[in-house]
């Protein structure tokens, strides 16, 4: 049966063979086509028509699909997306020599980590694969008090398009905390796992949940191998450069990841020619919750980047500069004099608008340099590439001598002398500028692409080809004359080469010397020895000059990926310089000023301001002031109706600390930050339904998180904790977190609380580092006036109703509510408290009464008709328990909850 298979259906056989788990992509012609189940899938995922050619294996029709070569890359990113491996199968043989039977196999196999196509990811960031190893080591310190193991990972991160790769080695919870946050940062379009760890169900699911994750078993996989080749493919004799030597996973991992690139692209990668050990603690921690939760990429809406922080921020002029400002505010530092550096950059380029105006005209011209070598060192660079990384270059002459002559700041000063350090860039540009036209065709293999005057044989050969082309026109005037045949037309198809094309009507009068060489439908076709004779000469003067073309192109790749390494140097200096005056910029029109970074626990904002909401509210944005540190301001409480603005509150806060350590000038008319290891965000009620847990369940969860890992230099914002339960429940735990963090360790951890649990603004008095503050609002007859202005004190009402108005709700259940509030206010009395601590009398107008009502769920209907039948709070109470359901800790938390009612 395989015998009525075609050659090409026999060579995609044997790449399925080969490849079974990728759909094959098979190049015919101007087409790359699939066959049977893999051509169905591809239709099917891809939209596209199933046609069906041949037979199969069992003499059956073979389905087939097929897409043009040029559209593969709007095509292949469709697949790639969904998680699909994909092998390209291309011609073999140097297409120079290829005669007879074209033998085709997989020349790369993309996979969504090693995706290299420029379609496929925005230009604003990296594609990285990730690469995990590891083991689980014995319990140790926090985690063994809460009865956890500890894992030790290694984890690299490679963008084989760009050249980046990373690799750290760190020490994980039992719930991998620290992996799942660099991932979240990364963002990695697919992660590899060796088997001892793609055994490990529950770590697979947690990294399924964010990315593409698969099973990979390079044959050395341990340390030592794994040293060896990284060592090998980098040439040099130790990876103590690199910083990784005595790291073992981070080696393993690292090698896993260029294995993988190194077998999917099937070539030997040289443009990814070093490796950058990096540690957790360079770098504040934000987990992906807190990276959601303030929208620092990407929106919680749509998950789109428009209203992210980085959105806000990013005027970049080139990729790079994107993709660099993008990891600036994923990984905010935590070196006060390395996050200066930065500053010290962004004030000059403020200073000196002029020079930034200059620096960022002269980028806009600047393309994609990381992506165009890759290409090239990949060689699927085009001569149109070839032209981008041209102009990019011609602009750095410009930069770096004006850098060289006006620039003060460290960074600039080191940008502009590595600049000056690559002396072939002039020379490569030259070579480009020398050899390629200006607007060349796409592909590469069909001529058209080196400017006359180049090279004189390539003239030489086109000379013949352009004067057969005139010769031609002659001999068809003279053949029309010598046969009379008014009509005789020379033509030229790729099968039959040169001739001479006449009617069937007028076959009977060409001269004796026309050899016949096809029939058509309504022509006879002819040649002559003397056309077939030019012929030979044109066709060869035409290959010739074609694969000359491509000779020389290919000499220019050639030099150009020997300094495929100055290159990416380049392109990532550029990228720096084009971050540094972008911030630059919005500093400038945004009114941002430069923040000062201690090592002390302060934090003081004067006038700051919300970066992403001040440029979205209409009526302008009120500034605020936050002041905390660790005696008296460490915990801050915000109290204030709904809609005042609490949440945006604490928000600014933290963005302004992570724009302050990501090297930004911050909205805020002075700023001082006492750096911050970690921010820790429980805002809002995010169902994750899909992972079985309830929305109180997830709060808890990543409550719990805060509370076994915050440091005395986190930062925490919780917004409304125990809001997901009854109000009993919720005010309990509220209250018990925050004596928690108060006490955490010696100076506690600096947090801000906004909370509508009126009563625990009373911890004021009792801990000493707590303060309250809430959001002003005025009272205008029934109107209720947002003032937007943080002030230090508590507040007592929820204006629930008023907001509620505002929001819309029908006129009838907000009058029903009024009535319902003065009914409950009518029973609460104003009572004057002795405030134990400092002797002075306060206002507290929550009755022991209204107080008990609010702890024992105030909205319930029971709770209403207990008072209604004339029991006392503290009866209803009792009535209320159930003793045999508590433990003897909750009889006893019970017990003195009641007897603080009894006054
Ligand atoms: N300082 C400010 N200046 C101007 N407008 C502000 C300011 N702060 C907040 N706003 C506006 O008020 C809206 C509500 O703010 P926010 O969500 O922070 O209120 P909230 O007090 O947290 O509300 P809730 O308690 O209902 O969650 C914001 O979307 C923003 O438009």
């Amino acid at each position: 049966m395989t015998e009525m298979m075609t050659p090409a259906m026999r060579q995609f056989y044997e790449a399925k063979q080969a490849y079974p788990d990728a759909l094959i992509f098979f190049r015919m012609g101007d087409f790359y086509e699939s066959f049977g189940e893999d051509a169905k899938t591809i239709a099917k995922e891809l939209g596209i028509t199933l046609t069906a050619r041949g037979k199969d294996k069992t003499g059956e029709k073979m389905p087939l699909a097929g897409i043009p070569y040029h559209a593969i890359d709007t095509y292949l990113p469709r697949l790639i997306n969904k998680g699909y491996k994909v092998a390209i199968c291309e011609q073999l043989e140097d297409p120079k020599q290829a005669k007879g039977v074209v033998k085709r196999g997989v020349v790369r196999v993309v996979t969504p980590g090693t995706a290299i196509d420029s379609s496929m990811f925005s230009d604003a960031s990296n594609n990285y694969l990730m690469a995990v190893a590891g083991r689980e080591i014995g319990k140790s310190g926090k985690s063994e008090e809460r009865g956890e193991k500890e894992m030790e990972f290694g984890i690299s991160f490679l963008d084989i398009s760009t050249g980046e790769f990373l690799t750290t080695q760190f020490t994980d919870s039992e719930s991998f905390e620290k992996l799942l946050s660099e991932l979240a940062r990364m963002h990695p379009a697919e992660c590899i796992l060796p088997p001892s760890l793609y055994g490990n169900s529950e770590l697979v699911a947690k990294l399924r949940d964010q990315t593409i994750v698969q099973e990979f078993a390079p044959e050395i996989y341990g340390p030592e191998e794994a040293g060896e080749n990284l060592k090998a493919h980098f040439g040099v004799a130790t990876l103590e450069g690199m910083g990784c030597e005595k790291l073992e996973f981070a080696v393993s991992s690292a090698w896993a990841a260029l294995e993988y690139a190194k077998t999917t692209q099937m070539r030997d990668l040289a443009h990814i020619n070093t490796l950058r050990t990096y540690s957790n603690t360079e770098f504040m921690v934000l987990d992906s919750i807190t990276l959601r939760n303030l929208e620092i990429v990407k929106n919680v809406r749509e998950g789109g980047d428009e209203n992210s922080l980085y959105r806000t921020l990013n005027f970049t002029r080139t990729p790079m500069g994107s993709r660099i400002l993008k990891k600036w505010l994923l990984k905010p530092l935590l070196s006060v004099e390395n996050i200066n550096l930065r500053l010290d950059a962004v004030e000059e380029l403020t200073k000196i608008p002029l020079l930034r105006y200059d620096i960022r005209d002269w980028l806009s011209d600047v393309r994609d340099i990381e992506r165009l070598v890759g290409r090239i060192v990949y060689g699927n660079a085009s001569a149109r590439d070839l032209v981008a990384l041209k102009k990019s270059m011609d602009v750095v002459p410009s930069i770096r001598d004006c850098l060289l002559e006006k620039a003060g700041s460290e960074i600039l000063k080191e940008i502009a002398e590595g600049l000056a350090t690559f002396s072939e860039l002039e020379n490569l540009a030259e070579m480009i500028e020398k050899a390629i036209v200006d607007e060349p065709p796409i592909t590469v293999r069909d001529g058209g692409m080196i400017k006359p005057g180049y090279n004189p044989e390539l003239d030489e050969l086109r000379d013949i080809a352009s004067n057969s082309k005139k010769w031609i026109a002659v001999f068809q005037q003279k053949e029309r004359e010598r046969s009379g045949i008014k009509s005789l037309k020379i033509g030229y198809n790729k099968v039959f080469g040169y001739y001479i094309e006449v009617t069937h009507a007028n076959s009977s009068q060409v001269p004796e010397d026309y050899i016949r060489k096809q029939t058509m439908s309504n022509a006879e076709r002819f040649f002559t020895p003397e056309l077939k004779e030019k012929e030979s000469l044109i066709l060869t003067a035409n290959e010739k000059a074609v694969a000359l073309e491509y000779e020389i192109f290919t000499e220019l790749i050639q030099a150009l990926s020997a300094h495929s390494r100055e290159l990416q140097e380049t392109a990532g200096r550029l990228g720096t310089l084009d971050v540094l005056a972008d911030l630059a910029e919005v500093a400038e029109n945004n009114n941002y000023t430069r923040p000062q970074l201690t090592e002390d626990c302060k934090i003081l904002i004067r006038d700051g301001r919300h970066p992403v909401v001040e440029s979205t509210v209409s009526g302008g944005f009120v500034p605020n002031d936050t002041e905390m540190d660790c005696k008296e301001h460490q915990f801050l409480l915000v109290t204030g109706p709904n809609m005042a603005g609490k949440s945006t509150y604490m928000r600014q806060t933290a963005l302004i600390a992570i724009m302050a350590q990501a090297g930004s000038f911050v909205p805020a008319s002075h700023t001082s930050i006492g750096m911050i290891d970690q921010v820790f965000t429980r805002i809002g009620a995010f169902d994750d339904l899909a992972s079985g847990q309830s929305t109180f369940m997830v709060e808890m969860v990543e409550l719990a998180n805060i509370l076994n890992n915050a440091t005395p230099r986190s930062l925490v914002l919780l917004d409304e904790i125990g809001r997901g339960t009854s109000t009993y429940d919720g005010y309990s735990i509220a209250k018990a977190v925050v004596e928690f963090l108060h006490n955490r360790g010696k100076v506690g951890v600096r947090a801000l609380f906004a909370t509508h649990y009126h009563q625990l603004t009373a911890l004021e008095d009792k801990l000493k580092r707590v303060k309250n503050y809430h959001i002003a609002v005025k009272e205008d007859g029934h109107e209720l006036v947002f003032l937007r202005k943080i002030v230090p004190g508590a507040t007592d009402k929820s204006y629930g109703i008023q907001v509620a108005r505002l929001a819309g709700v029908p006129e009838k259940v907000i009058e029903r509510a009024n009535e319902i509030l003065k009914e409950l206010e009518r029973e609460n009395v104003f009572e004057e408290t002795e405030d134990s601590e400092n002797g002075k009398k306060r206002k507290s107008k929550a009755s022991a009464r209204y107080t008990q009502m609010m702890l024992f769920d105030p909205g319930s209907g029971s709770e209403s008709s207990e008072r209604v039948k004339g029991l006392s709070p503290v009866e209803a109470a009792l009535k209320k328990i159930n003793v045999d359901e508590m433990t003897p800790i909750e009889a006893m938390n019970k017990l003195h909850e009641l007897k603080k009612l009894l006054g």
